[in-house]
């Protein structure tokens, strides 16, 4: 109800998977992305925004519908064309599915397609990666058990298990509420805390904690964050999951000390080669 003067305008690419995408093909990951754009000026840039960072743009079918996101804090998702990718859409991209070694997919899109897309990468060997976010209450139960790795943060685990999650014990009881509900490995981010993981094979809970670092803008750390993950799950299969989370840590550790999300996520060439 009121007018109000900002100091600041920026836009920058988005959408979580997107955002994931970037921060893999950045480390050096080949990526692909299944999504829809809009057939405006946005839809335009966004498309070149994936060339620049290597990531193929073939296939890609545009709608007229926008996409809006607001900042400061509060991000708004007015999902546009996204929510018309379906299962019509997932068919044309099964042989991209078929043939990745990771596929990580959030709920940008309308859950069914996330679901079955998980199924189809399931059935097929692919090591299924899922963020459940933006979080919701009722997600259907079988994300539990089609995730072969559950990753979400502090929010999106109380949204999901009732658990306010404050610290790496409430993050254990988290972990272990999913184990329950059919998932295989689960971990919860906890920003500046780094993560908790809990596993089937490992019903510990383990706290990975992350490096002391001067955090200027948080936000983007946990597509990072996610993006690092699928790139050695991928390119280290051997590598056990603590060291997977150890690296990812240190990667989304950098992207909080630079502004934006995608604008913050580091290249392979600017991190010490001990990474890789
Ligand atoms: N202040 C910080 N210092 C160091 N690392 C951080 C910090 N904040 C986040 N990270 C790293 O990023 C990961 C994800 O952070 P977080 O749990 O805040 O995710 P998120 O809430 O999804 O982030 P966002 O919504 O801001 O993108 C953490 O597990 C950690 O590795
Ligand atoms: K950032």
């Amino acid at each position: 109800g009121e007018t109000i003067h900002g100091h600041k305008f920026f836009t920058g690419f988005g959408g979580k998977g997107a955002n994931q995408c970037v921060q893999a093909a950045r480390l050096g990951a080949r990526t692909s992305i299944i999504c829809k754009v809009g057939s405006d000026s946005f839809g335009n840039d966004y498309i070149e925004n994936f060339k620049r960072n290597g990531i193929p743009t073939v296939n890609i079918s545009f709608e007229y519908t926008e996409s809006f996101f607001l900042g400061q804090n509060v991000i708004v998702i007015v999902a546009g064309a996204n929510l018309l990718l379906d299962s019509e859409d997932l068919k044309k991209a099964n042989h991209i599915i078929c043939k990745a070694k990771v596929m990580v997919c959030q709920l940008e899109i309308t859950p069914a397609t996330s679901l079955e897309a998980l199924k189809m990468a399931h059935a097929n060997g692919v090591k299924t990666l899922f963020n459940p976010a933006p979080a919701l209450a009722d997600l259907d139960p079988q994300f539990y058990t089609h995730s072969d790795i559950f990753c979400c943060n502090e929010t999106e685990a109380e949204i999901i298990t009732g658990i306010p999650v404050g610290n790496p014990e409430d993050a254990g009881k988290v972990g272990l509420t999913l184990l329950e509900r059919g998932c295989k490995l689960v971990i919860v981010t906890l920003g500046a805390e780094g993560c908790v993981l809990v596993s089937v094979d490992e019903r510990i809970p383990k706290h990975v904690p992350t490096g002391k670092v001067a955090a200027v803008d948080t936000t983007g750390a946990g597509d990072s964050f996610v993006g690092a993950l699928a790139f050695y799950l991928a390119y280290y299969p051997h590598l056990s999951m603590e060291e997977v989370i150890k690296k990812s840590n240190f990667i989304a550790s950098v992207s909080v000390q630079a502004s934006g999300t995608q604008t913050s996520f580091p290249k392979r060439k600017d991190l010490p080669q001990d990474l890789f």
